[in-house]
C-alpha cells in the first residue's frame, strides 16, 4: 500500500469545495478534475485572536471551513460511502502589518483603497484538505505581493460605485475591474482571486488526486 491510499486501498472519488464563492468555484472547476467536485457553503465561524499573524488567520479559518464542511457531511450524507476530500480556503489583505477582510459597506471600501493606492501590500490565501475518510488533514498558504497604482478620489468613489469591490478581501478584484488599478504583483496571481491552483494541486496530490 502506498500513502496515497486510506486503510482500505481507497483514493477520494469526490471533491467538496467548502465555499460560497463563485470565484472559487470557477477555479476549481476549471481544473477539469476526472472526479465529480461540488460546492457546500461552510457556516464556520471566522472571528480569530487579535495577536494571530496573517498565516495563523487564512490556514485556520481554511481549515475550519473544510471541517465545517465535512461535520455538515456527516450530518446529512450518513449512508454516503464514496470517500471525499473537502478544500477550504481563506484570504486576506495585509498592508503595513493592517488585516483587511471584506468591506462591512461602500465607505469602508473607499476606505481600504484610499490607504492600498500607491502601495504595495500582501494578499494571503491558505488552503486546507480535509479527508473524509480517515479525518487526515493538510494545510498551508500562499502568499502574493501587489503593487496598486495611485488612484485618485473619484476613480476610487467611481469603483466603488461599480459594486465590484462589496465581497472581496482589500474591496478589489484583480479578476475584474480591479485589474486596471493593478502595476504589477509578484506570485501566483491565482492566490490572489482567491484560490492557489498552483498550490492546490499540490496538496491534492498529496491524497492520491493528480491534476494532469
Ligand atoms: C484581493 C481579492 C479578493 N477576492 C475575493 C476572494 C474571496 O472570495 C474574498 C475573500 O473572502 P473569504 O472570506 O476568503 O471568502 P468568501 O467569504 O468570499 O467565500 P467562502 O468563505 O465561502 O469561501 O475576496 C477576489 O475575488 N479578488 C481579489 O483580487
Amino acid at each position: 500500500m502506498n500513502n496515497l491510499t486510506d486503510l482500505h486501498g481507497r483514493t477520494p472519488q469526490r471533491l467538496i469545495m467548502a465555499s460560497s464563492s463563485p470565484r472559487r468555484r470557477e477555479l476549481i472547476q476549471s481544473l477539469g478534475l476526472r472526479i465529480p467536485v461540488t460546492i457546500m457553503a461552510s457556516d464556520a465561524d471566522e472571528s480569530t485572536p487579535a495577536d494571530w499573524t496573517p498565516q495563523q488567520i487564512v490556514e485556520a479559518l481554511a481549515l475550519r471551513k473544510a471541517r465545517a464542511v465535512k461535520a455538515m457531511l456527516a450530518d446529512v450524507e450518513r449512508n454516503h460511502q464514496a470517500p471525499a476530500v473537502v478544500v477550504g480556503a481563506d484570504t486576506i489583505v495585509v498592508l503595513d502589518g493592517e488585516m483587511m477582510g471584506k468591506p462591512l459597506d461602500v465607505r469602508e471600501a473607499a476606505g481600504m483603497l484610499r490607504r492600498l493606492q500607491g502601495r504595495t501590500h500582501e494578499v494571503y490565501t491558505g488552503v486546507a484538505l480535509v479527508s473524509t475518510m480517515d479525518g487526515r488533514e493538510a494545510i498551508a498558504h500562499r502568499m502574493t505581493q501587489v503593487h496598486m497604482k495611485p488612484l485618485d478620489l473619484r476613480l476610487i468613489e467611481r469603483y466603488v460605485a461599480s459594486g465590484e469591490p462589496s465581497d472581496k478581501a482589500g474591496s478589489y478584484a484583480i479578476q475584474g475591474l480591479g485589474a486596471t488599478l493593478i502595476d504589477r504583483i509578484e506570485g501566483d496571481y491565482f492566490n490572489v482571486v482567491g484560490l492557489p491552483l498552483s498550490l492546490l494541486s499540490e496538496l491534492l496530490g498529496e491524497f492520491g488526486i493528480d491534476v494532469i
